[in-house]
C-alpha cells in the first residue's frame, strides 16, 4: 500500500464514525413565564402547536400536552393515515415493516421553526422542507431499516424533530459504513429533540413500548454550492482543518517527489456516501417560493462527511478533483466496473472487482441496458485510475434502492468516486509551492 493510501485509510477510519449524523435538544420555554427566560435560554423553544382539518372540522394541539390538549392526541392519531413506505417502485402498507401513522403537509400546519435548532448557518445554506408528522404509538410503533428516498440532487440530509411527549423506546438508529448511532429520546420530556443525518444513511425506529413518539420530519436541501456547506451540521461535523491532516502532508510530499507518477495520472477514492442522481437538465428552479433558481450542473453533488473532507484535501493542494458516479448495470443492484481489456473490442459489462481501469465519463453513469447505450450517452473516455481505496460492493444489507420512505421518485442513489488528476511531475512544482 502506498503512503497516500495508508494516510487515507487512517483518516477514514478515524473520522468515519462521527461524521454522518448529529443531534441535540432544546429545552422548552416554561409556559407560565412568558418572555422572562428569553435571555437565559436564547435557544429555548416555545410550545409547538399543530393545526389540522380532520373529522368534524378544524383542530389544534399544543406540545407538551397540558390541560385540554391531553385529550386531543387521539383525534390527531385518528386523522392521520397508516404510514406507508416505498418498496422498489411501490407504495407499500406493511405493518410488519412500518407500524405508524402519519399526516402529510397538505393536511396540517405547525408553528415549529426548524432553524432555531442552533445548527450553524442553517438558514443561509439549507432549506428544511417539512415532510410529515409521524406518530409511533405503543405497543407496536416502529419503522424497520430504510433510507430516505432522494428527491433532488441537492437533498443531502434528513432532519427528525421529536416533539415533547412521554414515551419509552422508539430509539432512532442511524447506520453508515459499519457504524451506528442511536438517538434515544424517551427520557427527556421537557425538550424538543432532534437528529440530522445524511439521507443515504440507513436508519430505523425501534419499537415504542410506552406512550407515543410524535415527530416532524424534514428534508434538507443545500441552498448553495457544496463548498459552502462545510460546517453546516454543527461542531461535530465541522470540516477538519485540512492542512493539519497527515493525509494533506503525505499528498503534498508525493506531489513534490518527481518519482511519484512522473507521467501523471488519476487517483481514485470510492465515496463513503451514496448520492442522488438524475439525468435532468441543469437549470432547475427548485425554490420558486423564494424567487430563486439554482444552477445545478449535472455533475455537482452535495458532498457529505468524509467525502467532502477528502475532496477538500486535494483541492487545498491545488489539484483538479472530480466526483463521478459509478456505472450501474440494468436490473442489478451490484455495480459494474467497465474496463478496457487487452483486446481492442469492448469487453461488455463485467461485474468485476478489477481495480485497474474503469470507464468514467464526463457526465457520470446511469442505468443502461447495453454497453453501447452507455457509450452513446457518455462517450468512451477511458482513464487509468489508481484506486486508493477498495472498490465497494453491494451486499445483502444494502437497502438503498429497495426500502425508501417514499416510492417511485425519479431519483436514485448512486455510488460515486472521487477522481484526482495528478499532473506530470514536470508540471507539479506549482502545486507544492
Ligand atoms: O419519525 C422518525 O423518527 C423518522 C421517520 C422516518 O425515518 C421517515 O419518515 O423516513
Ligand atoms: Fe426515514
Amino acid at each position: 500500500m502506498d503512503d497516500i493510501s495508508k494516510a487515507l485509510r487512517d483518516f477514514l477510519s478515524s473520522h468515519g464514525a462521527s461524521t454522518f449524523s448529529c443531534g441535540g435538544s432544546i429545552p422548552m420555554k416554561p409556559s407560565h413565564a412568558p418572555g422572562q427566560d428569553q435571555h437565559q435560554h436564547p435557544h429555548s423553544c416555545p410550545p409547538v402547536t399543530a393545526r389540522w382539518t380532520g373529522t368534524g372540522g378544524d383542530h389544534h394541539i399544543t406540545f407538551p400536552l397540558e390541560g385540554e390538549d391531553a385529550a386531543r392526541l387521539p383525534a390527531l392519531v385518528r386523522d392521520c393515515v397508516p404510514a406507508t413506505f416505498g418498496k422498489d417502485d411501490e407504495d407499500v402498507l406493511d405493518p410488519t415493516y412500518r407500524s405508524a401513522v402519519a399526516m402529510d403537509t397538505s393536511k396540517f400546519a405547525v408553528d415549529f421553526d426548524p432553524y432555531i435548532l442552533g445548527i450553524q448557518g442553517l438558514r443561509q445554506s439549507v432549506v428544511a422542507e417539512l415532510y410529515k408528522l409521524n406518530i409511533y404509538e405503543s405497543p407496536s410503533g416502529f419503522f424497520k431499516s430504510h433510507v430516505d428516498t432522494p428527491r433532488h440532487e441537492t437533498q443531502f440530509g434528513s432532519l427528525v424533530v421529536c416533539l415533547p411527549h412521554p414515551h419509552q423506546g422508539g430509539g432512532l438508529v442511524v447506520r453508515h459504513a459499519g457504524k451506528d448511532v442511536t438517538f434515544d429520546w424517551s427520557s427527556t420530556e421537557g425538550a424538543v429533540q432532534w437528529a440530522a443525518f445524511y439521507s443515504d444513511c440507513e436508519h430505523e425506529i425501534l419499537n415504542v413500548t410506552e406512550g407515543a413518539r410524535v415527530t416532524l420530519t424534514y428534508n434538507l436541501y443545500a441552498r448553495t454550492h457544496p463548498a459552502d456547506l462545510e460546517g453546516l451540521l454543527g461542531q461535530e461535523l465541522a470540516p477538519v482543518d485540512v492542512q493539519s491532516l497527515p493525509l494533506y502532508e503525505v499528498v503534498r510530499a508525493a506531489m513534490a517527489d518527481p518519482a511519484y507518477k512522473t507521467e501523471g495520472g488519476t487517483l481514485g477514492v470510492f465515496c463513503s456516501h451514496a448520492y442522488p442522481l438524475s439525468h435532468e437538465q441543469t437549470k432547475v428552479p427548485i425554490w420558486p417560493e423564494d424567487g430563486e433558481a439554482i444552477d445545478i450542473p449535472n455533475t455537482s453533488m452535495v458532498l457529505k462527511g468524509t467525502d467532502l473532507a477528502v475532496v477538500s484535501v486535494f483541492k487545498a493542494l491545488g489539484m483538479v478533483v472530480q466526483v463521478k458516479s459509478i456505472l450501474q448495470g440494468k436490473n442489478t443492484l451490484r455495480h459494474c466496473y467497465f474496463y478496457h481489456g487487452d483486446d481492442e473490442d469492448w469487453p461488455g459489462d463485467r461485474q468485476s472487482d478489477h481495480l485497474g481501469q474503469t470507464l468514467v465519463t464526463e457526465e457520470g453513469g446511469h442505468d443502461c441496458a447495453e454497453i453501447e447505450h452507455i457509450m452513446e450517452a457518455f462517450g468512451d473516455e477511458l482513464r487509468d485510475v489508481t484506486w486508493l481505496t477498495d472498490v465497494k460492493h453491494n451486499d445483502g444489507h444494502f437497502v438503498h434502492l429497495t426500502y425508501g420512505n417514499e416510492p417511485g421518485v425519479m431519483k436514485h442513489y448512486t455510488q460515486a468516486a472521487i477522481l484526482v488528476t495528478v499532473p506530470p511531475s514536470a508540471e507539479r512544482s506549482r502545486l507544492s509551492s
